[in-house]
């Protein structure tokens, strides 16, 4: 034996699962005797243990993060479970191996924001996108804080109201559009919330949002907006991405729970 099949060999020794990238007929047939999770935009294989990945990840740690989280969301791996990853990253099938503890991640929720929520994956990462570039550039170099209501549109338009007049009235703008991430950022200066709908449309700018607040509970220090924000996401089947103009992080609520919070600088 070489030092190299060795190596690779102790590299996938007593793992709990595998857990298979987008895999090809046959790699998937070979591993087929085994405890294997397949994640990908599709199940080609019609695999078992499926985790569906609702859009196409450019960093592999996060690909992997977030099939992991998936995969112990759905109950087909231990929270504390040893895995195999086989994905691919240059070829058209699998090329790389990594070892991972399912336990490796913090739990963010990323999966179940994406996966789970009414609105389009594409549309959460556009609005998440914005939110972070928003935090990391601000608005003329100083802190901006924002409000992102993504999905359920119509709901949210009816537990809100307008702060001013909506520059998004007659327009059919949507989210991830060049143009529309330069207005987004201009209206954040101003207050209250964007609406945007579950495709992508820019529903509204500048609501004041009035959910019923009762028995949220979002952790203490927050403020008003980000209260709104989590108790519109328990009034209403929509999400919400909040930068802080204090402290500067980007957070998304759902179901009126705090499920995510990144520093824009970090991203
Ligand atoms: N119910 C609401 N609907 C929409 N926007 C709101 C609402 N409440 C507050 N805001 C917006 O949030 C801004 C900041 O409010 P506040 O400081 O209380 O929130 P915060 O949670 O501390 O957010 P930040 O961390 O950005 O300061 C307000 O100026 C307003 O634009
Ligand atoms: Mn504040």
């Amino acid at each position: 034996m070489t030092g190299l099949d060795e190596f690779l060999e102790g590299l996938v020794a007593d793992a709990d699962a595998v857990c298979l990238f987008s895999p090809g007929k046959s790699h998937y047939e070979t591993l087929a005797g085994d405890d294997v999770v397949v994640v990908g935009p599709d199940n080609d294989v019609e695999a078992d243990a499926f985790v569906k990945l609702p859009l196409e990840f450019e960093d592999l740690r996060d690909q992997i993060r977030f099939g992991v989280e998936g995969a112990v969301e759905h109950g087909y791996i231990d929270e504390d479970a040893d895995l195999v990853c086989l994905a691919k990253v240059f070829g058209e099938d699998a090329d790389t191996v990594a070892r991972v503890r399912a336990d490796e991640f913090e739990k963010s929720g990323v999966y179940g924001l994406f996966a789970n929520s009414r609105a389009e994956p594409s549309v959460i990462r556009d609005v998440l996108e914005v939110a972070v570039e928003l935090g990391k550039k601000g608005q003329k170099g100083k802190p901006v804080g924002a409000l992102f209501v993504v999905g359920d549109a119509g709901k949210v338009m009816n537990k809100s109201r307008p702060l001013s007049y909506n520059p998004f009235e007659k327009s059919h703008v949507h989210v991830g559009d060049p143009i529309v991430n330069v207005m987004l950022k201009e209206f954040s200066r101003l207050d209250g919330a964007f609406v945007i709908s579950d495709s992508g449309k820019i529903v509204s700018a500048y609501r004041y949002l009035e959910p019923s607040a009762e028995g949220v509970d979002i952790p203490k220090g927050l403020g008003a907006r980000h209260m709104a924000a989590g108790a519109i996401t328990r009034d209403t089947n929509a999400i919400a991405i909040v930068l802080s103009e204090s402290d500067g992080l980007v957070r998304a609520f759902k179901a009126g729970e705090l499920i995510l919070e990144l520093d824009p600088e970090a991203y």
